[in-house]
Parts: C-alpha cells; sequence; structure tokens
C-alpha cells in the first residue's frame, strides 16, 4: 500500500483532542499523519502531559513519509483566544471550525487521503453563535453532499442511523419513506464498496416499542417502514430484516448474521455500540467524496491535560480504519 496522507483535526481545544493527537507523536507510523491545530497549544498541552515532541510545519510539498515516533507534523491554525485545559472557551469555536473547513478542503482537492477527527464541543460551538449538531452534518454540508450515514463500528457489531443530532421529537417527522430509503441504499453501496461485503444484510429496527406491535403502539411501523422496506427489497434486492423491534435485535441469533444494525434514531443504537465497544470503537461518516473517520468519545474535558487518564485506543482505531477503508485487503 502506498504511504497515505491523513489529516488529523484536534477538535475541541480545551478537551482531549490535542492531547490525543500528542499521543501519536510517541509511536511510528506507516503512514504520515498531519496534525490540525495551534502549534503553541501543542507546545504547552506537549509540557503538561510530558510528552517531548519535535512540532515541524506541514508544508504541502512535503514528501508523504512514514511519521517516525518522537516528531509531529503540524498544520497550523492559529487560536482566536486563549486555553485552559478542561475549561470550555466558546471564543475559540471560529478556530474548531477553521480546523475543519481546513481539513475538508484538502481532502476535497486530495492533498490529503482521509481525515480522522477528534472531538468537538457541540455545545460551545452553538453558544458562540454557529449552528452546529455534528461533524457528520458539516462534512455533508460543507463538501455538498446531500446525503450522509452515521456508521459506528466495534468488533463484531455495526450500527448505522437514520437520523443523527436532532431532537426525540423531531424523529418521526423527519423519517420520510424517502429519507429511509436513501439511506437504506447508501447504507448498502457502501458496505459493498468500503467494506468489501458482497451482499450486505441489513437489519432495521422498528421506531416504536416492539416496532408498534402491528400499529397499536405507533403507526411509522405500518405506513412507512414496512413499506419502504418492501419496495426496496422488490426493486433493488437488497437483503433486508425487519423491522424488528429494538430491543431484541441485538440479540445473538440476528447479530451472527446481521452486517450493520440500521437504527433510526442516535440513543436507539449507540449505546449498545458504545456498552460493547466503548474506546475501541470508530465512527465513520459513508457517502461523503472522502474518507472520514472518528473517535467514538467526546472531548472529556475532566482529563484534559492529564496523561494517566486518557485512553488512546479510539483514535488509533479511527486511523487504521482511514487508512484500509477502500483497500482490498481490507482487515477491519
Ligand atoms: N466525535 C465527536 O466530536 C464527539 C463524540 C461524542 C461526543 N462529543 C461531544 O463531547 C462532549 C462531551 O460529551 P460526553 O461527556 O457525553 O461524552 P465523553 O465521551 O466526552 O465522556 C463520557 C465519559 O467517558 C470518558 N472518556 C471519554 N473519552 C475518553 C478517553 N479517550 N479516555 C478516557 N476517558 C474518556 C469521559 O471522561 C466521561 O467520563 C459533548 O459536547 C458531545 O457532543 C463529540
Ligand atoms: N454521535 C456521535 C457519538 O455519539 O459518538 C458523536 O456525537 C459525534 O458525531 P459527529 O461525528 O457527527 O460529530
Amino acid at each position: 500500500m502506498s504511504i497515505k496522507r491523513i489529516i488529523i483535526t484536534s477538535g475541541e481545544p480545551a478537551g482531549i483532542g490535542p492531547d490525543l493527537a500528542l499521543f501519536l507523536s510517541t509511536e511510528n507510523w506507516s503512514h504520515q499523519l498531519i496534525i490540525c491545530a495551534d502549534k503553541t497549544l501543542l507546545s504547552k498541552r506537549a509540557q503538561l502531559l510530558g510528552i517531548d515532541v519535535n512540532l515541524i510545519n506541514y508544508e504541502s510539498n512535503m514528501k508523504p513519509i512514514m511519521q517516525k515516533a518522537g516528531s509531529l507534523i503540524v498544520d497550523h491554525i492559529p487560536l482566536n483566544d486563549i486555553v485552559i485545559a478542561g475549561k470550555i472557551n466558546p471564543n475559540n469555536s471560529c478556530y474548531v471550525l477553521n480546523i475543519l473547513e481546513k481539513a475538508i478542503l484538502g481532502c476535497m482537492n486530495n492533498e490529503f487521503d482521509a481525515i480522522v477527527t477528534c472531538p468537538v464541543h457541540k455545545g460551545a460551538i452553538n453558544r458562540s453563535g454557529f449552528s452546529f449538531s455534528g461533524h457528520t452534518e458539516f462534512l455533508a454540508e460543507k463538501s455538498n453532499t446531500s446525503l450522509v450515514v452515521m456508521m459506528l463500528s466495534t468488533k463484531g457489531l455495526k450500527v448505522a442511523l437514520a437520523t443523527t443530532h436532532i431532537p426525540l421529537s423531531q424523529v418521526s417527522k423527519t423519517l420520510t419513506k424517502d429519507k429511509l430509503e436513501k439511506t437504506i441504499r447508501l447504507l448498502n453501496r457502501e458496505l459493498i464498496k468500503k467494506f468489501r461485503i458482497k451482499s450486505p444484510s441489513i437489519y432495521v429496527c422498528g421506531l416504536n416499542p416492539h416496532a408498534g406491535e402491528n400499529g397499536f403502539l405507533g403507526r411509522e411501523e405500518v405506513e412507512m417502514i414496512i413499506p419502504t422496506l418492501e419496495k426496496i427489497r422488490q426493486k433493488y434486492a437488497i437483503n433486508l430484516i425487519g423491522p424488528l423491534p429494538a430491543d431484541t435485535i441485538f440479540n445473538d441469533k440476528y447479530l451472527k448474521k446481521a452486517d450493520v444494525i440500521l437504527g433510526m434514531y442516535h440513543d436507539q443504537v449507540l449505546p449498545v455500540l458504545k456498552y460493547k465497544g466503548f474506546s475501541r470503537s470508530v465512527n465513520i461518516t459513508l457517502g461523503l467524496p472522502f474518507i472520514r473517520t472518528s473517535v467514538d468519545h467526546g472531548t472529556a474535558l475532566e482529563f484534559a491535560g492529564k496523561r494517566k487518564a486518557i485512553n488512546i485506543k479510539s483514535l488509533r482505531t479511527a486511523i487504521k480504519y482511514a487508512v484500509n477503508l477502500g483497500e482490498n485487503h481490507l482487515k477491519i
């Protein structure tokens, strides 16, 4: 495999994102990792963590070479305001978004092979006046992609979402036949293309308790989900099972055969995935014109600057996926 150039966005500066990026300098990597962050922030955080690192300025004409332990290449984006580890400063939201925009642009014009994101604080960004519901939606908007699907993967389980970061009260009206059909078709395509699964088995959750109990506990299944699944089966021969009740779909009997479980909303499937594999999972945005993976956790503000407490496994997993997605030898 050729050496890949991966841009790593360091996320919320008061959170553990800069720390995670710095930990990468303690290992050798077979690819080139570029950290998008403020260089001074990284120096100060490195001191706090006791990491001895040589920070090298990124230049786009650099040769892609494997990264050696002891150094990090930094694509410098200046902070807007001071950073205290663990304390949110909404004045830096612009910095967080500038990092993402830089990385997206670089992926769109093939300067980078993939983007791996460290966590941002959605509340802080919104508090400073920007409407931001998540990387998934931001990446779709900035890359002019009409539909993306959020999927999280850990050993033995993949879950995908039909709706992402919206209030629970809006789930039912957001889920339409058209959206569900497009989501399933995109999920199927991407599992074939990126994961080399020949004929994916997609297990679909209902929305209501007990998948609506034939309409007695909610009508979305009979009116929207079942007809949509039936149409897709007939028209596209996609291997769909369900809708099944979300409380029993995570049963070994189904999981042995399922390539992915499609949930109707965020907290229907993510708690199960995170219970099974928190800190060893990866978040992947399917449908973008470039590869994007992310850690499975948030900003963990209380651990910023505290070396012993921070777990870096999810970032390692996210980098591994970013490198391997779409490759023939995929072993993930
Ligand atoms: N990829 C992302 O950008 C992303 C993902 C999830 C949550 N978030 C955001 O993060 C913020 C905080 O969310 P939260 O508190 O619900 O979740 P969180 O993942 O930050 O924290 C949950 C718990 O796990 C711990 N934890 C998380 N990551 C850890 C790590 N790498 N090492 C050790 N411990 C770790 C935390 O200390 C906390 O106890 C929110 O604004 C949320 O929206 C961002
Ligand atoms: N839904 C994700 C999770 O719970 O891990 C998280 O909020 C990050 O989503 P984005 O990648 O869209 O920011």
